[in-house]
């Protein structure tokens, strides 16, 4: 039996009532990765296939509390934040990370397009965020957003997170898990004296949603572990390629779904 009392991280972001990403997918990724997690919920999101996203923004207090109830309590070792809904949200985590209440912070730069009204306001709270964080992992479409200009190509993404790390964050990487070319899924990885590429096999299965929360919350638990950021990054990226190979069959809803985090189709049960 193991009696090892698990490390904490909290995430910070919106609940995806499909359960497919969001705080939703962060938690079984602690689960799945022997971390305990807990939560702060920045918004509440009402979407499916079949309904156009309808986002219920929580208030920058009743975020306020949840981070003040879990900070005061438990000994967070790691803190992942995903989507927000408003700037102020952004702000009481900034306020929190200026006070170096948030240890091995990682930072999901979402930027959703569908029910956000105030994007701009949210990326550039975003911009103010990311000085403190260890590792920061937008997609192409997020790492254009916070920059200006267009993020399309591997040499953009490496200039892109380039840029982004001369803003702030000790680690960035630029995912590129919607780069359509060639047969690797390609994600850049910029640090000061550390330049380079993480790539693996890209995997054709139907469903895919939720890689980039997994990939970043598995990012946090490893550092919670004690890993290193390089060790952190080379785990979570084989987590998210095997997830996303072992859900390829799965169907849960008409649409494509959420990935295989906690390993159930190669586990015996
Ligand atoms: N089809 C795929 N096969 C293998 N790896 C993938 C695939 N899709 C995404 N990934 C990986 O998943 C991680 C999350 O990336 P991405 O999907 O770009 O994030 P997001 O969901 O935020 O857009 C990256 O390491 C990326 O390379
Ligand atoms: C509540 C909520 N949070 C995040 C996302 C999307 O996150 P993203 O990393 O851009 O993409 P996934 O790979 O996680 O789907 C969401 N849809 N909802």
């Amino acid at each position: 039996m193991i009696s090892v009392t698990p490390p904490v991280v909290l995430s910070i972001g919106g609940s995806d009532c499909s359960g497919g990403s969001g705080i939703q997918a962060d938690l079984k990724t602690y689960a799945a990765m022997g971390a305990h997690g807990a939560s702060a919920v920045t918004a509440i999101m009402a979407t499916s296939v079949r309904v156009s996203a309808d986002i219920l923004p929580l208030t920058a207090p009743v975020i306020a509390g949840q981070l003040t109830a879990v900070l005061d309590d438990l000994p967070v070792a790691a803190v992942k934040t995903g989507m927000f809904a408003s700037a102020d949200g952004i702000g009481e985590v900034l306020s929190r990370a200026k006070a170096g209440a948030l240890p091995n912070l990682v930072v999901d730069p979402v930027l959703l397009n569908e029910g956000i009204r105030s994007r701009r306001q949210i990326a550039m709270a975003l911009e103010r965020l990311l000085p403190y964080a260890m590792v920061a992992t937008p997609n192409r479409e997020e790492a254009s957003a916070l920059l200006g200009w267009q993020v399309a190509t591997p040499d953009d993404m490496a200039q892109a997170a380039r840029e982004l790390v001369s803003g702030g964050p000790q680690y960035v990487v630029v995912t590129g898990g919607d780069l359509v070319t060639g047969t690797e899924a390609l994600d850049a990885v910029w640090a000061a004296g550390e330049e380079r590429y993480m790539s693996a096999p890209r995997v054709m299965g139907r469903n895919q949603v939720g890689s980039g929360a997994v990939f970043s919350a598995a990012i946090a638990a490893r550092l919670a572990h004690g890993d290193s950021v390089v060790e952190a990054l080379a785990y979570a990226k084989g987590l998210v390629v095997r997830a996303i190979q072992d859900a390829a069959e799965w169907r849960i809803g008409t649409a494509p779904g959420p990935i295989d985090v906690c390993g159930w189709s190669s586990a015996v049960i």
